[in-house]
């Protein structure tokens, strides 16, 4: 296993096609999942040299957790499809390298059972909680309590979502519940009896910033959106009081045809003004992704997929072994840059490809350019 892509070639070979197929669709044409990764194969790096150091620095903190990389494993549903410890062994994989977990709501394993197989190994649980706001207040109250019990750090309320993803491979597949034995922990019990079926999930279309300011109110973790893609929304979320944004397309999975988040990057961090930190996910596959997203302002990035075909290749230990090779190409792209620290990567490191046989997009001398920096 040398790349990220080698996860993926391998978990195909082991995964139930319609499982392979949950994990890489995307909505409708998937048009935005193909785009995700293509932004960053166009964005070039310009390194600088001699100034380097003989070791770098890549831990970071982070809305009160501290983190051994900028690179965090965005939330992903049901760890138990494909391998049997689940979310317990993503989780341990992620406390080993040091990173961020964002759980996700519809995890096969109970939030309070991941923090405990964290604390068991003796390590900090970075763990965060993916929330999707229910309509009825209670139930969501009883999430965030399960989520801050189990000593969750941060809420990262997914709001791209008014409505489930036309996931077309799974329609066509007839892949809509987890198989028998495996549910969605978080959900057991909600209300009486409920027996955590993923469709207990409420998908809201109805709401609204009303809803962020009530959770703003009800809990003192701080509050991450995730699935923010206009400028004009983040601004409206710091004026509300939220901590950090994701921004993500969802890996594709909801609104197909919305641009690259990359391609977003530059507008939406001059809109936060840097006020308050900026995550990107969708499309990280390389060191050298990460690097470009970080150096347009990104305070982190987050993983998708990749987890998901590392945890189907290799359990545990194949997280782990994801995480380390990361790790590794982000340090060794930083020393490739002449960086020494994550400060050290700056928006001059990155250009867009300004000639070339394909007429690109014009942009003409002094020009806003889309990535960012002016043309000269
Ligand atoms: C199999 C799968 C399950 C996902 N489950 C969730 C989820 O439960 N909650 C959520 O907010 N996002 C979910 N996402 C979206 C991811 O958090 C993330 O935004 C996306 O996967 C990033 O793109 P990448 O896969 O290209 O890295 C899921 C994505 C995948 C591929
Ligand atoms: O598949 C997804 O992208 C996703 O977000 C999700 C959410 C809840 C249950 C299953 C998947």
């Amino acid at each position: 296993m040398l790349t990220v892509h080698d996860f993926e070639t391998a978990a195909r070979a082991k995964l139930d096609p319609v499982h392979a197929d949950f994990i890489a669709g995307g909505a409708r044409d998937e048009i935005t999942v193909r785009a995700n990764e293509a932004a960053f194969g166009r964005l070039q790096l310009l390194p600088r040299v001699l100034r380097g150091s003989a070791v770098r620095e890549l831990d970071i903190a982070l809305l009160g957790s501290r983190a051994s990389m900028p690179i965090l494993l965005s939330p992903t549903a049901f760890h138990k499809l494909v391998d049997p410890e689940g979310e317990l062994a993503t989780a341990r994989a992620a406390a080993a390298a040091g990173a961020i977990m964002i759980v996700s709501m519809a995890s096969t394993v109970a939030v309070g059972d991941i923090a405990d197989a964290v604390r068991a190994m003796g390590a900090d649980a970075q763990l965060w909680f993916q929330l999707y706001i229910q309509p009825d207040r209670e139930i969501t109250e009883t999430l965030i309590r399960r989520a801050t019990d189990a000593g969750c750090s941060a809420l990262v309320v997914t709001v791209d979502s008014p409505v489930l993803g036309a996931g077309e491979r799974n329609r066509r597949n007839g892949f809509h519940d987890l198989p028998p034995g495996l549910r969605c922990e978080n959900l057991v019990d909600l209300r009486d009896g409920e027996r955590g079926h993923v469709r207990q999930i409420a998908m809201s279309p109805e709401l609204n910033w009303q809803h962020i300011d009530w959770l703003r109110r009800t809990t003192s973790l701080p509050i991450v959106l995730k699935g923010v893609l206009h400028p004009e929304d983040a601004r409206l979320a710091v004026r509300h009081g939220v901590d950090g944004l994701l921004l993500s397309n969802h890996g594709g999975r909801q609104l197909d045809t919305v641009p690259a988040t990359l391609e977003l990057l530059p507008e939406f961090v001059a809109a936060v003004a840097g006020r308050i930190p900026v995550i990107l996910d969708g499309g990280v596959r390389r060191g050298t992704d990460a690097v470009k997203a970080l150096a347009l302002g990104a305070s982190a990035v987050g993983i998708g997929r990749p987890v998901m075909w590392a945890l189907a290749e290799g359990g545990e230990d194949g997280v782990r072994r994801l995480l380390e090779l990361l790790r590794d190409e982000l340090d060794d792209t930083l020393a490739l840059c002449g960086a020494s620290r994550l400060a050290d990567l700056t928006p001059e490191l990155v250009r867009v490809p300004t000639w070339g046989p394909t007429p690109g997009p014009a942009v003409a001398p002094g020009a806003d350019n889309r990535f960012g920096g002016v043309i000269e």
